[in-house]
């Protein structure tokens, strides 16, 4: 479950473009998974976002409210 989510949006993607999506797995502590994500240029040469997400592991009765 997404427990924080920030995104730094650096430049627009054009429009029908090709980018290049780069996701790591930062750490993972007990039921909490951080990761990072980054998207580029296929060249790598632009910066569009950068992101950083908390996942929390839930149970099934989470989702139902419990
Ligand atoms: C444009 C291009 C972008 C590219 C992005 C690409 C990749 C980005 C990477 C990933 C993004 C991937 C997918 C995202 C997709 C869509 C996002 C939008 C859709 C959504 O995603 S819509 C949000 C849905 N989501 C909810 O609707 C959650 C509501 N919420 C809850 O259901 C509870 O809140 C829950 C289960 C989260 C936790 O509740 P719980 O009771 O199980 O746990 P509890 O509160 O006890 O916390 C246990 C330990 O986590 C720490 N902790 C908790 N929350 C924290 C926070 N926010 N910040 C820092 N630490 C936090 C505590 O401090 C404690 O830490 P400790 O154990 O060390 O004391």
């Amino acid at each position: 479950m997404t427990a924080n989510l920030n995104i730094n949006y650096r430049r627009p993607i054009p429009l029908g473009s090709t980018v290049l999506l780069e996701s790591s797995l930062e750490k993972k502590e007990g039921r909490k998974t951080f990761i990072t994500c980054r998207v580029t240029s296929t060249d790598g040469s632009k910066l569009h976002t950068e992101t950083s997400a908390l996942f929390l592991s839930i149970t099934a009765s989470h989702l139902l409210g419990g």
